[in-house]
């Protein structure tokens, strides 16, 4: 018999999952995983478990959580040489991730992608700061506004869900400034200000999900987006125009792909990993082909095949 390990965050999103995990449990059984499971207990314990449960040999782990979650278990997973098939139960409040791959929201559709779905091989970003190296599965970046993912409050989350991004965002807006880097991509370099940098494997971030329009889940290859200096105007402006995908044609905008990304500064800038906390820059991106096996619905799987 196969096994089955969930780790779940029980404070994720409005805090529903613990209630359905009895069914979950049932389901998993009916397909033939003996199947366990790992409540979080703070921030960093989604890593230790899933360490735990590589070492414990499980065929599949699945993350039940939001965005946060499901980061901490790759990295429990991604420098692991036996890395176990990933799962997502998406029960956060933006779920990006799960969106980008095609997984539902409720629970139900999510199991359901897991026990009839397919476990392709997607590409996971790896990023070295401060003398260590982590991982993402959707976005990393840096510049005051990406601040704001770990800015808003948890509470004000469970309580308003996306909401509460686009108030903090707005409250932001007048301390925005640029910042000076250099940024070296697949041998090509850039140097000057910039409001904010995206190093995405996705293309739905924040819930904007025409960000980095033409990512692919498992080409090798990063959509890098560099937003140069711009004033408050403009920048709304831009804002306005990435909730259509159009901000890549903005003259203030570079947006291509890279295998390779390296961000140097002199000023303090934050590295945003997921939606979290990552350290300070400068850094080193790498993105590692086709890295983990993660199950997507047989629709996506197909398309993720052909390349649409
Ligand atoms: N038992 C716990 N109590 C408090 N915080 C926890 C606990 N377990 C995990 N955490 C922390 O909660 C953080 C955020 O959780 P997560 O991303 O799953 O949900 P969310 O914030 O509701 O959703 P999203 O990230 O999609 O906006 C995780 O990064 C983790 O560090």
């Amino acid at each position: 018999m196969k096994r089955a390990r969930i780790i779940y965050n029980p404070t994720s999103g409005r805090e529903v999952f613990k209630k359905h995990l009895p069914d979950v449990l049932i389901r998993l059984e009916q397909a033939g995983y003996e199947t366990s499971c790992h409540a979080t207990t703070g921030a960093g314990d989604a890593t230790e478990a899933a360490r735990k449960a590589v070492e414990r040999e499980f065929d599949l782990v699945i993350a039940a959580g939001g965005d946060g979650t499901i980061n901490e278990v790759v990295n429990g997973l991604a420098d692991a040489s036996y890395r176990p098939n990933l799962g997502i139960i998406p029960v956060g409040t933006t779920n990006d991730f799960a969106r980008a791959i095609g997984v539902p929201r409720s629970i139900e559709g999510a199991c359901d992608v897991i026990i009839h779905g397919e476990a392709v091989p997607i590409d996971i970003g790896a990023v070295t700061n401060e003398g260590k190296t982590h991982y993402f599965v959707n976005i990393a970046g840096g510049g005051r506004l990406t601040e704001l993912t770990y800015e808003v409050p948890s509470k004000l989350k469970t309580m308003i869900g996306q909401l509460a991004y686009y108030l903090k965002g707005i409250e932001m807006l007048p301390s925005l400034h640029p910042v000076h880097v250099k940024i070296e991509y697949d041998g090509k370099m850039f140097e000057g200000a910039v409001m904010l940098f995206l190093v995405s494997l996705t293309n739905s971030v924040g819930g904007f999900e025409k960000l980095a329009p033409n990512s692919s889940l498992n080409d090798g290859m990063f959509d890098l987006i560099i937003l140069k200096e711009t004033n408050l105007a403009e920048f709304i402006k831009i804002a306005t125009l990435a909730l259509r995908g159009e901000h890549i044609h903005d003259p203030h905008v570079i947006y291509t792909k890279a295998n390779r990304v390296k961000v140097y500064t002199e000023e303090n800038m934050q590295l945003n990993l997921d939606g979290e906390y990552g350290g300070m820059l400068p850094g080193e991106f790498v993105n590692l082909y086709r890295h983990m096996n993660v199950f997507v619905p047989k629709e996506k799987a197909e398309q993720m095949r052909t390349g649409e």
